[in-house]
């Protein structure tokens, strides 16, 4: 038998207050990730990004008319490490979609290019009005 199911009182005593602070960040970041279809942790706000790599991803999303949730980092030192454990990715921008880490800048852009993020946004139920700006080019050469 696991030791921890002998004596339960065992895992209320030995566990660090660390533990329970790191959980608690882990909680609160999973509640942002999953409180809008998109959500983007960048450095500065989408008006005022305050790096090119933010301010790439908030272009891309620019042109796919996509409405997104943004969080400065900047403003949020637990946040700004908070995130990277929490996606296991090392840097900033990071967009999420429908709850699940998708990728930094480098990533968003390949995305952009392919097409691969009109599927993604597809897939979380968002029209990319680059998906528009297709199907009308499409139209007017018929
Ligand atoms: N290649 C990265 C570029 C992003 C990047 O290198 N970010 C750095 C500089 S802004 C970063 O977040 N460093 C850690 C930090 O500032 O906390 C990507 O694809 O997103
Ligand atoms: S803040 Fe310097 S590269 Fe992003």
């Amino acid at each position: 038998m696991n030791i921890l199911m002998k004596s339960p009182k065992l895992l209320k005593l030995d566990l660090p207050f660390c533990y329970y602070l790191s959980t608690k960040i882990a909680d609160n970041i999973k509640n942002l990730v999953e409180g809008n279809k998109v959500v983007v942790f960048m450095k500065g706000v989408p008006e005022q990004p305050r790096c090119g790599f933010s301010n790439a991803v908030v272009q891309i999303m620019r042109m796919h008319g996509v409405k997104y949730e943004a969080h400065d980092v900047l403003k949020d030192e637990e946040l700004r490490q908070g995130i990277k454990e929490y996606s296991n990715w090392p840097t900033i921008p990071q967009v999420f979609i429908n709850g699940e880490f998708v990728g930094g800048c480098d990533i968003l852009l390949q995305m952009h290019q392919s097409g691969d993020l009109i599927e993604e946004l597809k897939k979380a139920g968002i029209n990319s009005a680059l998906l528009d700006e297709k199907k009308e080019m499409v139209e007017d050469k018929k």
